[in-house]
Order: structure tokens, then sequence, then C-alpha cells
């Protein structure tokens, strides 16, 4: 059994960066932008008020000075006189700041009567005034690869950047696999239950930017399999669900093997996640998760989210990791790397606290919905006393 650590560089190895398209902006949240953009503008393009209050030239003003107001300037409209010394324009925030001028008095520190302002005696230092290109200058880039978050797109926006260069989603086809399973809202049989872990694979891998496509559960037949992965030569990446392990019904490695699967590892050293497959199905990178609902998605956080940010041009990197300090004694660990469902606790201005549940069942859903981490011991990892420092995932 191989590494989790070597697993991963393998599936890297099987996967490459996709193509880029163009996208307006409007729709280019949450995707990766592939080339530079550059700002087509200074911003703010004018020294521009930071205030609304009374623009003055008067950087050695004191109370009790008076001005005479002059005219006035506005966001989106410009005073296009200049102010001399002993004269003022009124200023509100955004507005370009007049000719002549080098600060701006606040309002609030004024006392105005008629067309004259007089200072009042506690004058904020400042000069209130935003610097042309304080924020960003003409052919200023925002470097790419990156996600497009909120903050990015309101940069680009400001930069008058209408349309970004992003990397193509890539299109990530799910099949759950066995005889056992039906839809949520189907009539199962007695022996059978819900297919679940499928929905979490398509929403993790469209939060993570990606087309994700549930195709028909196969039924545990070789040709029902092959239809299925047939339905599937057309993605970026093919995800089977279940079938991996060593059972008479487990076809998933033969049925692909059969049909071209270069495989490049089955199995590695995880727990949960053991039987996981991986390889290529006539050229389209495929992973094999195990079938238990906490090892297909534990493997989707480990394997499948970082290949997809590789495929999306993203650095190729393991899934970010944190640290915590251990809550409880915990046990030696065994020979495969363990992500052990465990709750946070904020522990005031340190590291978080972390503590393991006691039951970690890979079948078990509902505490998976409760944890708020994976906290992960290493293989052969020796006993852990609270108070030792742990690395965890956050989920
Ligand atoms: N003799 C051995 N038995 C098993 C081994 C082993 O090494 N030797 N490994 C165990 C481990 S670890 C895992 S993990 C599972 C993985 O088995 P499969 O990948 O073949 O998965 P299935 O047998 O198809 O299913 C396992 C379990 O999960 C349920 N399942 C499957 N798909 C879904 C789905 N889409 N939604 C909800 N639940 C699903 C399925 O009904 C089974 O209960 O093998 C162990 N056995
Ligand atoms: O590896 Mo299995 O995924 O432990 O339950």
């Amino acid at each position: 059994m191989i590494s989790v650590e070597e697993a991963l560089s393998k599936v890297f190895a099987l996967v490459a960066p996709l193509e880029t398209e163009t996208v307006p902006l409007a729709e280019a949240a949450g995707r990766v932008l592939a080339a530079p953009a550059a700002a087509r503008r200074d911003q703010p393009p004018f020294a521009a008020s930071a205030m609304d209050g009374y623009a003055i030239r008067g950087l050695d003003a004191k109370p009790g000075d008076s001005f005479t107001v002059i005219g006035e300037a506005g966001a989106g409209h410009a005073f296009d006189g200049s102010v001399g010394p002993g004269q003022t324009a009124r200023i509100f925030t955004g507005a370009p700041l007049p000719e002549g001028a080098d600060r701006v008095v606040i309002q609030e520190d004024v006392t105005r009567d008629g067309d004259r302002i007089i200072l009042g005696d506690k004058l904020d230092a400042g000069t209130n005034i935003r610097p042309a290109g304080g924020d960003f200058r003409a052919g200023d880039q925002l470097t790419a690869p990156r996600r497009l978050r909120p903050a990015e797109l309101a940069l680009l926006a400001a930069m008058n950047v209408p349309e970004v260069r992003v990397t193509r989603r890539p299109v990530v086809a799910i099949i759950a696999t066995g005889d056992e399973l039906v839809m949520p809202g189907e009539t199962p049989r007695a022996d059978q239950i819900i297919a679940s872990n499928n929905f979490a694979l398509k929403a993790m891998a469209e939060a993570a930017g990606a087309e994700a496509r549930m195709l028909p559960i196969a039924r545990d037949t070789e040709a029902e399999l092959r239809l299925v992965l047939d339905m599937a030569a057309d993605a970026d990446l093919i995800v089977t669900i279940g079938g991996a392990s060593v059972g008479d019904h487990d076809l998933v490695g033969k049925v692909a093997g059969e049909m071209g699967l270069d495989r490049a590892f089955y199995k590695i050293a995880m727990r949960p996640g053991k039987p996981l497959m991986a390889g290529k199905l006539n050229g389209v990178p495929m992973l094999g998760l195990p079938g238990n609902p906490v090892s297909s998605i534990v493997c989707g956080h480990i394997f499948m989210l970082p290949a997809l940010r590789a495929m999306l041009g993203l650095a190729a990197e393991p899934a970010p990791r944190a640290r915590a300090v251990l809550a409880e004694d915990i046990a030696a660990n065994g020979p495969r790397e363990h992500y052990m469902r465990a709750r946070l606790d904020s522990a005031g201005d340190g590291l978080p606290r972390i503590a393991p549940y006691a039951r970690q069942d890979s079948a078990l859903l509902r505490l998976l919905t409760e944890a708020d981490a994976l906290l992960l011991r290493p293989r052969q990892d020796g006993p852990r006393k609270a108070g030792e420092i742990v690395e965890y995932l956050p989920l």
C-alpha cells in the first residue's frame, strides 16, 4: 500500500490544467483567473476627498481662520475653479479635489455662516485626501492563477476590466454503483438504502468550480457498469463510488481494467479510504472511491478537490491543513494515515482545541455533519497526550 502523499502525487500526474475561456465579469465569481489582468486606469483617477466638508488651501490653517465659499465639488461633479488662499469649496466624499486645495476640513469642525466658514478649535490633523493612484495605477496587474473571490471581482471592475480569461470548468462525472442503492425520493426495497455520498461529492466538485454530472446509478453487473462508464467518456474527470474493494460484487477495477484503465495505483495506507483506485480510462483521469459514505467524502477532500484545483490551473498542493491542541489523550495509530472526524473548540487567543469522536465507523454520516475537522494521525503515530500540537483539515 502506498502512502497518501505518494498517491496524491500520482493523482497530480494524471491531470493537467484545462484550456481557458473568456467570461463577463458578472459571471466570473469563483472562477480561476488564468491570465493576469491589468488596470486600464489609475484609481482614484484624481486626488479625491475622503470626507464631506470643505476643501481649502491651508496645511497650516488654525482654529478661528475663516474662508469664503466659492463653489461646490460632488462625486461625479468636479468644481472647475481654483481654490486660492482664504477660499474654500464645499466638497463631498469621492469628489475630485479642486485645483489649489490641499486639505479637506470635515464639516463637523467648521461653523458656516452664509458664504463664510470658520474653523473650529479641534481640527483633525489629516488632509482627508485620497491621492490619485493611491489604490492602483494603470498597468498594475492582478496576478494569475488565482480564485476570483468577491474582492477580486470588485478590484477588476474598478480596473475597468469587463471580461476575464478563466480556466474552463472541469466536467466531473459522478457514478454511484451498487444494487443496494436507490435515489432519494424513490421507494427502496427492504434490502436497499438511499444513495447519499454522490450528493456530497457533486456539491464538493461544484464548490471547487467544476461542472458535476450525476450519472445514473450503475447496478452491480459488468454490462451496466460498462454502459455508465461509457456515458462518462467525454468528462474531464470520472469519479466512481463503491465497488472498489475485494468482494464478489466489487466490479469497478475489473470492468474499468477491461475497458482500458491505465491504473496508477490501487489501495493506499489511509483510513478511511484504503481501497482507493486511480488511473486514466481512455485518456480521462479516473478516481475510484470506496463506497462507504465517509470514506468517499474524505477521499474527495484529499484527492478529488486537489486534483480539480490542479485542473483549474491552481497549484498542485494537498488539502490545506491547520494546527490545534489535543483536548484529550489519544491512543497510538496503526499503519494507515487516519483522518478522524473531530470537533474544534476555540480556546481564546491561541490555537483551537481538537477532540476526535469516539466512533469513527466510515458509514456514519451524522457524525460527519457534526464534525468540523478531520484530525490527521500519521502512520504509526505513537500515543499522544492532551496538550500536544496536532494537524487537522478544516471541514
Ligand atoms: N474483506 C474486506 N472487506 C472490506 C475491505 C477489505 O479490505 N477487505 N475494505 C473495507 C473498506 S475499508 C471499505 S472503505 C469498503 C469499501 O468497499 P467498496 O468500495 O467496494 O464499496 P461498496 O462495497 O460498494 O460499499 C461499501 C458501503 O458503502 C455503501 N455505499 C456505496 N455507495 C454508496 C452511495 N453512493 N451512497 C451511500 N452508501 C453507499 C454500501 O451500501 C456499503 O454499505 O469495503 C470494506 N470491506
Ligand atoms: O478505508 Mo474504509 O474507507 O476504512 O472504511
